[in-house]
């Protein structure tokens, strides 16, 4: 059997998409020669606008969509989606909108209904029971919740719990901290940089919730309409040198996109070139990697 590569221990990127192509339907693409290398150990946020292609990204990465061609999309150098060990063994986790879980190919598995919050994380087995003591203690649950009474919050809790008990090299999360108080949230936080800086984990983040990321995040990347705008470190960002409010930075570039699409409605004459062309965030076709 040939040896399995751990891009983890070897310094490989965590995350690469290669010429990416999908479309949910074929005379729609949503993304057209995409590309996305993450080194192993970054914690990267994922912004853009509504519909910009977040959700979509994240579950390609999760081998929820088959893209064409080979090794197009690969996690921990592993094909995302024909390669299922990836999620089934746990090294790869995604945890989106919907109160499921995926459970290896047993697919979606409901969150809502007349059971404990202890029956769903102690059915989970192979689990090291620090690790679940510490999700446990981090996210506030009373293991004794039945799930069909309980707040968003509350079951949102026991959903990320059940996502992280196994020790994952690479996380997708798509907005699940919506729901979470602010104290929740900010431990939570507080973990996944733990999870990255002593094991080398690899966070994929797709928010539009900004509170508290200024530091948090080391990379950023910016999606508009399928093309990766930027891929930058953070500390590289000029915008955020002058002021750390990503809140503010990310929401000049979804208005100059507003702008931009709106003046490609008007006569060619009165087009100007974009604000965002002299920014470090172009075209795809024309990528600058900060790295
Ligand atoms: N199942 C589907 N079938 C067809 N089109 C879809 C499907 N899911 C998403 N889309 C389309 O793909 C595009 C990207 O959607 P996606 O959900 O990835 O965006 P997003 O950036 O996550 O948006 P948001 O910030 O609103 O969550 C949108 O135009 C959307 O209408």
């Amino acid at each position: 059997m040939a040896e399995e590569k751990d891009a983890t221990a070897s310094g490989d990127d965590a995350i690469k998409v290669s010429g990416m192509q999908f479309a949910y339907e074929v005379e729609d693409p949503i993304f057209f020669d995409f590309n996305l290398d993450l080194p192993a150990g970054s914690r990267c946020l994922l912004v853009g606008a509504n519909g910009s292609g977040k959700t979509t990204l994240l579950k390609i990465l999760a081998g929820k969509h088959m893209v064409g061609g080979k090794n197009v999309v690969q996690v921990l150098s592993r094909s995302a989606f024909h390669d299922t060990q990836l999620v089934c063994s746990g090294d790869l986790s995604y945890l989106g909108g919907s109160w499921s879980k995926t459970v290896g190919s047993a697919g979606e598995v409901p969150l809502q209904g007349d059971f404990s919050a202890e029956h769903m994380i102690f059915g989970v087995e192979g689990i090291d029971p620090v690790r679940r003591e510490k999700l446990i203690d981090l996210l506030d649950i009373n293991l004794q919740w039945r799930m069909h009474k309980v707040s968003d919050g509350q079951k949102r809790r026991v959903q990320i719990c059940m996502g992280l008990l196994h020790p994952f090299k690479v996380l997708l999360l798509d907005e699940v901290t919506v729901d979470l108080d602010v104290v929740a949230r900010m431990d939570l936080l507080k973990f996944f940089v733990e999870e990255c800086d002593q094991r080398g984990a690899t966070i994929v983040y797709a928010t539009h919730i900004f509170d508290g990321l200024e530091t948090w995040a080391t990379h950023l990347a910016y999606i508009q309409d399928g093309e990766l705008n930027g891929l930058s470190k953070m500390a590289d960002i000029e915008e955020l040198k002058s002021a750390p409010n990503l809140l503010s930075v990310v929401e000049a570039w979804l208005r100059s996109e507003i702008k931009v699409v709106k003046k490609k409605k008007k006569p060619v004459a009165a087009w100007k070139p974009s604000p965002l062309d002299n920014s470090p965030f172009r075209s795809s076709r024309h990528m600058a990697y900060y790295r």
